[in-house]
């Protein structure tokens, strides 16, 4: 399908600009493009990635998304994710909070897991639409392949910047070990209220997100700065970002940083906001604690943090993504302080 032209971003709503990356030149080992992605990533902890070669794989990914969410809903709810804690699946709209009122969210999402992906034709972790089954070959696969090179790379680089041994972050994000990574298709109803939360403020739960969008919504809160400022989407840019759990191994190196997502504002408010993700989360089985031992530029970052206690969870990937998930579903909420134990390294912004 052609790629359709949409209209402007508006250009009187506060937005952050973000550094630009290019992924060819961090293959080619460019040094100034890897000390500029250093910036983004110990910065803001967002940025823009030009030139990742995934266009077609994104494009092919949006329309099974299209043709997944028309789907009658009770058909969706065969594959729905559940309240224990686990992300694979679809999610309804309203089945999440966005804040500690208990406000619905208005987004609905499919998560494939990857190792999903990779085992097919075998059931890993659970079943699919028979929809998606038929493109797990043809678009899924070869969408998670990319994401997955391309987020390798970038954990690569920050391993050399970490000074932690060769192959360190690698290895706890071996394809091999099962985790939460997942490719995710996130669709928002058209013509909603530019007030109205889609997706609540929160950081990312794993290392690393490659998303795709189309229209504006995404917002971040900058360290420092109590407006919430728009990310622009510039056609063939993804938005990566880094997750609490990298933040956290990284001894706060690395930058998790809060967002949100809204409607699209200004004129691209009548439309269905898409977005695609592809989430790098680390091996289940991976204790969330600072590398303190394996890297003398993580011990000394740790120890000048205000709390560093807090760099050792003493949980794993699995339990503080499972403990995430399920505080976020309406279904298991008591009141605020289920919101509360919802919470990652937002710091208190959220
Ligand atoms: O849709 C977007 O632009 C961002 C989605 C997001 O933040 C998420 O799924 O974690
Ligand atoms: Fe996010």
């Amino acid at each position: 399908m052609p790629v359709p032209t949409f209209p402007p971003f508006p250009d009187d709503v506060p937005t952050h600009p973000l550094l630009v990356v290019d992924y060819h030149l961090l293959k080619a080992g460019d040094k100034n493009e890897i000390d500029r992605l250093w910036e983004a990533a110990t910065g803001l902890g967002f940025w823009y990635l030009k030139n990742h070669g995934t266009e077609e794989e994104v494009n092919a990914l949006f329309d099974l998304g299209e043709e997944t969410m028309e789907l009658p809903l009770e058909e969706k709810m065969k594959y729905e994710q559940g309240d224990a804690g686990s992300s694979f699946g679809y999610k309804a709209a309203g089945a999440n909070a966005v804040d500690a009122s208990g406000l619905k969210d208005t987004i609905e999402f499919l998560n494939v897991a990857k190792d999903d992906a990779l085992a097919f034709p075998k059931v890993a972790r659970r079943s699919y639409p028979p929809n998606v089954n038929t493109k797990m070959p043809s678009v899924i696969q070869p969408f998670v392949r990319k994401s997955v090179e391309i987020n390798m790379t970038l954990l690569g680089i920050f391993n050399d910047k970490l000074d932690l041994p060769e192959g360190t972050l690698q290895k706890l994000h071996s394809l091999e070990e099962y985790s939460g990574s997942e490719a995710r298709i996130i669709k928002n109803p058209p013509g909603l209220s530019p007030e109205r939360m889609a997706i609540g403020a929160h950081t990312d739960f794993g290392s690393l997100s490659f998303l795709h969008n189309r229209l504006g919504g995404l917002q971040v809160l900058p360290p420092g700065i109590e407006e919430w400022q728009y990310v622009k989407p510039l056609p063939g840019h993804a938005i990566c970002n880094v997750g609490d759990a990298l933040a956290l191994l990284s001894g706060g190196t690395l930058h998790s940083n809060i967002h949100r997502v809204m409607p699209p504002p200004g004129a691209q408010n009548p439309l269905t906001r898409w977005s695609a993700v592809f989430f790098t989360r680390p091996g289940n089985s991976v204790v969330l604690r600072a590398l303190v031992d394996q890297s003398d530029f993580i011990k000394n970052r740790v120890s000048k943090q205000p709390n560093p206690e807090s760099f050792d969870t003493g949980v794993t990937s699995l339990e503080w993504f499972t403990r995430r998930i399920k505080n976020q579903r309406l279904k298991n909420r008591t009141g605020p302080e289920t919101w509360l134990a919802s919470r990652g390294t937002e710091q208190g912004r959220a």
